[in-house]
C-alpha cells in the first residue's frame, strides 16, 4: 500500500503573489482565502478598471464646465413605484452609530459601546498598511468569533467583549474602488482594495454571521454611479453563492458622499434593492467631492472649511433628498459624523463643543433622518438621549419629506450646485496648511485617524484642505483673503514657514518623524497643475 504524500507547505494558488509578510498571516491569506480573493479579482477587477475610467470621462466634462444632474436615461426608474426588501431585525433601529478604526482595543470599545452599530472602518480612518489591515482582519475575525480580548501594553487593563447581545451590530467598510492593494498580485497586478477587505471578511466571516442573522453588513463607500453599484451588486450575489449563503443575506448601507452619487440615489439603491438597507450622508467626503467635482469652477469656489457647515444650502437639500429618496423607497436615511470630539481639560471649550454636536443631532433627526454617527464613546448618551426624544419608533421612515418630492428636477439640481456664500480667512488658509501637514505625517506612520484642534481628522476631512488649497491657488482669477491679500504661492510659503511655531508639541504629535516628508508632499501637490484625485493614492506609495 502506498503512502499519501501530503504537502507540508500549502501551496499559494497560481497567479497570486503576496509581497509582505506579517507573522501569523498564513491563517489569514490560507490559499483557500488567496484563491477566493484572487477569484474575485478576476472575474471583478476588469470591470472595476471601466468604472474608474468612467469617472476619469465624466470628471473631463465637468472640467470643461458640464454641471452633474439628474440621469435621462433612468427618469422612469425614478418615478416608477418600489421599494427595497425588507430590513433584517437588527438594523431596524440605528439611531446611533459609532465609527472608528479597527485595531484590537478599537473594536472592543466600539462593540462594547452602547452604540446601536458600530462600523468597522478600513477606509477614511485607517492608513492601510499591511500591518492595519491584516491585525484588524484578525480582530474583526475574533470578535465575530467571540473570543477578541486585549491587553494594554503596560498591563493596566485587559479588554474582553461584552456578551454579544449586549454589542453594538458590526458593519464593515471597505476601501473605496479608487484604491488597490498592493501586496496582494493577481496574474502580475494588484487587486482592488474594497474586494481585499470584503472578500477576505467574507470569506472568514459571513458564514458565521449569517448563522446569526447578522449580515454580514457592510458599508460602501465613495461610489459615484449606479453602475458602481451594479458592480458591488454583482461582487455580493458571486459571493453569496460561493459560500452558500442566501442570496441578499448581506446588507449594505451605501455612503452617498459624492456630488455625482446624489443625483443617483434612487439608481443606488435600485441596484441593490434586495439587500440595500439605507443611505448615509457622508458629509466629509461630499464637500470633498463637490470642491473636486467644481476644482475648475471659480464661479462654485467654497468658502473656508469652517463655514462649510450642513446648513449651507447645499448641504441641506443633499441630506433632505437623501431622507426622501430613502424613506420612499423604505430604506434608512442615516446622518452623518459631526468632527468635534470631547476637549479634556477646558470645560467651556468641552461645553461648545458638545453644543455643536448636539445642534448638529438635533438638526438630523428633526429633518428625518434614521440614526446618526459618532467618533467617540462620550458622545454616544447625547446623540442617544436626542434620538430617543425625537423619533418615537425604530425610525422615522414615515418622515417622507413631500416637500423635497413637491421640488422639480431642475429645482433640486440648482439647490444641490448653489454656491455658497463665505469668506477664506488667513486663519482659515493656514488652519487647512497645517491640518494636512498633521495628517498626513500622521497617516504616512500608520494611523489614519488623529485629533487635531480637538476635532477628529481622518482622510475625508484631510481631503477638503488638501483640495480647497490647490483650488484656491490655482483659481483664475486669482482669489484675495477676506482682508485683501491675494491668495498666491506667498501666503502658502508664509503658511509654511509658520508651521514649526505650531508644532511646539512636536514630539508628542503622531508621526512627528514624518513631518518634513509631509510637508514636501503637500507642496508638491498644491503646485502641480493638475489636481491629484486622492491624497491617498500618492501616500500609499509612500507606506511598506
Ligand atoms: C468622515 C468619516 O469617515 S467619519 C468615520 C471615520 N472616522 C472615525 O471613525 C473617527 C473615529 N474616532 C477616533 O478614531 C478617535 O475618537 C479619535 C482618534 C478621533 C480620538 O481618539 P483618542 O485620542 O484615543 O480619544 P480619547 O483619548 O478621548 O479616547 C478615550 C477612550 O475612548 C476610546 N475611543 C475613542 N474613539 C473611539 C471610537 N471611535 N471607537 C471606540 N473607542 C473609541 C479610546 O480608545 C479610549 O479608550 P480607553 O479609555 O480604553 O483607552
Ligand atoms: O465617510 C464619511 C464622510 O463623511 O466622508
Ligand atoms: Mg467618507
Amino acid at each position: 500500500m502506498s503512502a499519501v504524500l501530503q504537502d507540508p507547505q500549502p501551496k499559494t494558488p497560481a497567479g497570486v503573489v503576496v509581497t509582505r509578510t506579517l507573522a501569523g498571516q498564513e491563517q489569514l491569506l490560507s490559499p483557500a482565502a488567496l484563491a477566493f480573493l484572487a477569484d474575485l479579482h478576476r472575474r471583478f477587477d476588469p470591470i472595476r478598471q471601466q468604472r474608474l475610467q468612467a469617472r476619469i470621462e465624466r470628471q473631463a466634462d465637468f472640467d470643461a464646465g458640464a454641471l452633474p444632474g439628474f440621469r435621462a436615461d433612468t427618469a422612469d426608474l425614478r418615478n416608477q413605484q418600489w421599494r427595497v426588501a425588507e430590513l433584517p431585525t437588527a438594523l431596524l433601529d440605528r439611531r446611533v452609530e459609532i465609527t472608528g478604526p479597527t485595531d484590537p482595543k478599537m473594536v472592543i470599545n466600539a462593540l462594547n459601546s452602547g452604540a446601536s452599530c458600530y462600523m468597522a472602518d478600513f477606509e477614511d480612518s485607517t492608513a492601510p498598511t499591511w500591518d492595519n489591515l491584516l491585525t484588524g482582519q484578525r480582530a474583526l475575525g475574533k470578535a465575530v468569533a467571540g473570543t477578541l480580548d486585549w491587553m494594554a501594553p503596560d498591563g493596566s487593563k485587559h479588554y474582553v467583549l461584552k456578551p454579544f447581545e449586549q454589542q453594538a451590530v458590526l458593519i464593515v467598510r471597505p476601501r473605496g474602488w479608487h484604491l488597490d492593494e498592493k501586496h496582494v498580485l493577481v496574474d502580475g497586478a494588484p487587486m482592488s482594495a474594497s474586494l481585499f477587505d470584503l472578500g477576505l471578511f467574507a470569506f472568514h466571516n459571513a458564514r458565521a454571521l449569517a448563522a446569526k442573522d447578522r449580515g454580514p453588513y457592510f458599508y460602501l463607500p465613495k461610489m459615484q454611479a449606479m453602475e458602481e453599484a451594479a458592480l458591488w451588486e454583482a461582487v455580493l450575489t458571486h459571493i453569496e453563492a460561493t459560500l452558500g449563503i442566501t442570496d441578499g443575506q448581506m446588507k449594505v448601507t451605501v455612503l452617498i458622499e459624492t456630488l455625482p452619487a446624489v443625483f443617483e440615489m434612487d439608481e443606488i439603491l435600485h441596484a441593490l434593492r434586495k439587500r440595500i438597507a439605507g443611505l448615509n450622508c457622508g458629509r466629509w467626503d461630499y464637500i470633498f467631492s463637490y470642491l473636486k467635482t467644481f476644482r475648475r469652477h471659480r464661479d462654485r469656489v467654497l468658502p473656508e472649511r469652517a463655514q462649510v457647515t450642513m446648513t449651507q444650502p447645499f448641504l441641506k437639500t443633499y441630506s433632505e433628498l437623501l431622507i426622501h429618496t430613502c424613506h420612499r423607497r423604505g430604506a434608512h436615511a442615516m446622518g452623518g459624523m459631526a468632527a468635534q470630539i470631547p476637549i479634556s481639560g477646558d470645560e467651556a471649550a468641552n461645553a461648545k463643543a458638545m453644543e455643536r454636536v448636539r445642534a448638529d443631532k438635533l438638526r438630523e433627526v428633526r429633518a428625518g433622518h434614521d440614526g446618526t454617527w459618532v467618533a467617540h464613546p462620550a458622545l454616544i448618551p447625547m446623540a442617544r438621549e436626542i434620538f430617543d426624544t425625537w423619533m418615537l419608533g425604530a425610525h422615522q421612515q414615515s418622515v417622507l419629506r413631500n416637500d423635497v418630492h413637491a421640488k422639480t428636477d431642475a429645482e433640486l439640481t440648482e439647490a444641490l450646485l448653489k454656491p455658497s456664500l463665505g469668506t477664506i480667512t488667513r486663519a482659515g488658509f493656514e488652519n487647512n496648511v497645517e491640518v494636512c501637514v498633521r495628517y498626513l505625517a500622521a497617516w504616512l506612520d500608520g494611523n489614519g485617524c488623529v485629533p487635531i484642534h480637538w476635532l477628529m481628522e481622518d482622510a475625508a476631512t484631510a481631503e477638503i484642505s488638501r483640495t480647497q488649497l490647490w483650488q484656491w491657488l490655482h483659481a483664475e482669477p486669482p482669489l484675495h483673503l477676506d482682508d485683501g491679500t491675494p491668495v498666491d504661492g506667498v501666503l502658502m510659503e508664509r503658511a509654511l514657514i509658520g508651521l514649526p511655531g505650531k508644532f511646539a508639541d512636536r514630539m508628542q504629535l503622531p508621526g512627528a518623524a514624518r513631518i518634513p516628508e509631509a510637508i514636501e508632499m503637500l507642496v508638491a501637490l498644491t503646485e502641480k497643475d493638475t489636481l491629484e484625485d486622492f491624497l491617498t493614492l500618492p501616500a500609499y506609495a509612500r507606506i511598506d
